[in-house]
């Protein structure tokens, strides 16, 4: 089917004594918003550590857009087409909005990052060009006021938009956000979510860890759940809310 853009099958991964994931695998759908819910320590941030190359996984087979992609590293990864958000902000503190938004932005010019910095003419037009794309990029998640901001002086919320921007910036097949919502109080929350539906406007395809399992049921198109490293229920939100087994893990768990 051509209409899967990341199709992720037979996962294992074990931790010495702790088999982390069991036979796990998931497919999703251009265009689709697809969730992966579970409680603490199911296994979310392994799969997608896995997903987006910083684990090596024991097995499993991995196809981006209907052709393999290897998560031998997370360059090789972001190059395929996915990028990522992280469940601890990663930004460049010390550099502005702008200039985290243009990093990630040459992931995908000719120039690169060496072309920029020996300024050839080439690379200064491509550098215009980013630099533009950069600052629509931070309108586009609202803080577009905020380019020259050093971007440890941003307020938490705003973090989390920027490395938004930032993943964006790579031009993306897949769109992979840890835990975007984590730390957030309730108007940030609500911000992020507009953003989330904006992203979701523009027929971004996005894979989502989230803990807040109601922003997570009116969002996503499709849900995973995972509990101790095994997949457990696949459906529309609506069918997760009413899964037997999702409720018992979640009752279970820590949630
Ligand atoms: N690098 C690692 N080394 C050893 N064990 C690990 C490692 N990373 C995760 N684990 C273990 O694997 C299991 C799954 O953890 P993981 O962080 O993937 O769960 P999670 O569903 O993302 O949890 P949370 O919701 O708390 O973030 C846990 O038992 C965890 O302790």
């Amino acid at each position: 089917m051509n209409d899967i853009l990341l199709n992720i099958s037979g996962v294992n991964k074990r931790f010495g004594g702790l088999q982390a994931l069991t036979d796990v695998g998931i497919k999703i759908a251009k265009g689709q918003v697809y969730g992966l819910i579970g409680p603490n320590g199911a296994g979310k941030t392994t799969f997608f550590n896995v997903i987006t190359g910083l684990y090596q996984p024991d097995t499993g087979s991995f196809e981006l857009d209907g052709k393999p992609y290897s998560p031998s590293a997370p360059h090789a990864v972001a190059r395929a087409g996915i990028a990522r958000t992280f469940q601890n902000i990663r930004l460049f503190g010390e550099m502005t909005a702008l200039e985290n938004v243009m990093v990630g932005r040459h992931v995908r010019t000719r120039q690169g990052v060496f072309g920029a910095i020996f300024r050839h003419r080439a690379a200064r037009v491509e550098e215009a060009a980013i630099r533009a794309r950069a600052q629509e990029l931070l309108d586009f998640v609202g803080i577009g006021q905020f380019a020259n901001r050093t971007a440890r002086f941003l307020s938490y919320g705003d973090q989390r938009r920027l490395e938004i921007a930032r993943a964006l910036a790579t031009e993306p097949k897949l769109l992979a956000l840890d835990e975007p919502a984590a730390g957030m109080n309730a108007t940030e929350k609500l911000a992020l979510r507009e953003l989330l539906v904006k992203i979701r406007n523009e027929g971004r395809t996005v894979l989502l860890i989230e803990h807040d399992v109601k922003l997570m049921m009116g969002l996503c198109d499709r849900i995973s759940v995972l509990e101790y490293g095994k997949l457990i229920a696949e459906g529309l939100p609506a069918e997760i809310q009413k899964n037997q087994a999702v409720i018992e893990a979640y009752l279970g768990g820590a949630h």
